[in-house]
């Protein structure tokens, strides 16, 4: 069994780095770590980067989930090679892009791209916001999935994911204590459907709300709550379309061996216990 400890780094392709880097600092709030040659490295929480724009595709996507050590590296891609996904074992320029010690890539059933990375970075520097946005951390994805009960089936069977609650048949699986690392998204293609950053209080989502419209940024959902994992959310679209989440309040899952998912319909109540109605944004088919 693959043990994923928790989310990484998402890393984005972009054409268009420098608007990339207006949306990121002025917008979402995050601090330039690094510009690279074609990277620019964003960091959100104390870890030396969360984000990386990449130049390239926008359709290029991939997400870093930490396992223990090198010992764990290789048998992840000994069961994965054995369950018949192509795996790729990063060079260690590969590496170095990443700020990790080693790495593995490899896609989902879906065909996500997944990295495993070992000892991603710190920084010795506290984290200083380019805009007071409240955030505290990267938090989770919501992943595409072409057929989400199957996906269940890899992220809990192979990877060690727990199944915290359900809507319909959408899992939102933790990989610690949080409430969910990863939540899958009914969709035609694979690709990420929302990368969240957890803020420090329901002002900083309401603030936020406020500054994001004046800025013309699309509010695509929100400001609402969710009653999966208690939440208190705001949805709005970044370059390339892709859909960012600030959120407060995650619960976190006290007793590991007792906690039973629970089951919530596929209705609007279950995504927003406020009423707030996603525009713009497809809410995953059941
Ligand atoms: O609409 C359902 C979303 C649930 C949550 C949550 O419970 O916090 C998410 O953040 C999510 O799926 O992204
Ligand atoms: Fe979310």
């Amino acid at each position: 069994m693959i043990q994923l400890k928790d989310v990484s780094y998402v890393r984005l392709g972009s054409p268009d780095l420098e608007q990339a880097e207006q949306f990121a600092t002025a917008c979402l709030g995050l601090q330039i770590a690094e510009r690279g040659k074609a990277d620019l490295y964003l960091r959100s929480d104390d870890r030396s980067h969360t984000l990386c724009y990449s130049e390239g595709n926008p359709k290029d996507q991939t997400v870093g989930f930490e396992v223990d050590d090198e010992a764990s590296l290789q048998n992840a891609a000994a069961t994965l090679e054995a369950l018949g996904h192509g795996v790729h074992a990063g060079t260690a320029e590969e590496a170095d892009r990443r700020k990790v010690k080693a790495f593995i890539g490899f896609r989902d059933p879906s065909g996500n791209h997944i990295e495993l990375v070992v000892r991603p970075e710190r920084s010795g520097r506290r984290y200083f916001a380019s805009r007071d946005a409240g955030i505290t951390g990267f938090s989770h994805v919501g992943l595409n999935s072409t057929d989400p009960a199957r996906d269940e089936r890899f992220w809990t069977q192979i990877c060690n994911a727990r199944v915290s609650d359900r809507i319909g048949d959408i899992p939102l699986m933790r990989v610690n204590a949080i409430h969910h690392t990863i939540a899958l998204v009914r969709a035609p293609q694979a690709g990420i459907q929302h990368i969240n950053h957890q803020v420090e209080s329901s002002d900083d989502v309401l603030r936020s709300y406020h500054f994001l419209n004046e800025r013309r940024v699309p509010i695509v959902f929100g400001p609402g709550r969710h009653p999966t994992s208690g939440a208190r959310f705001l949805y709005f679209k970044g370059p390339d379309g892709m859909i960012f989440e600030y959120s407060v309040g995650v619960d976190e899952i006290e007793d590991e061996a007792t906690h039973r998912p629970r089951q919530f319909g596929f209705e609007p109540t279950s995504f927003c216990m406020w009423g707030s109605k996603p525009a713009g944004m497809t809410l995953p088919n059941k």
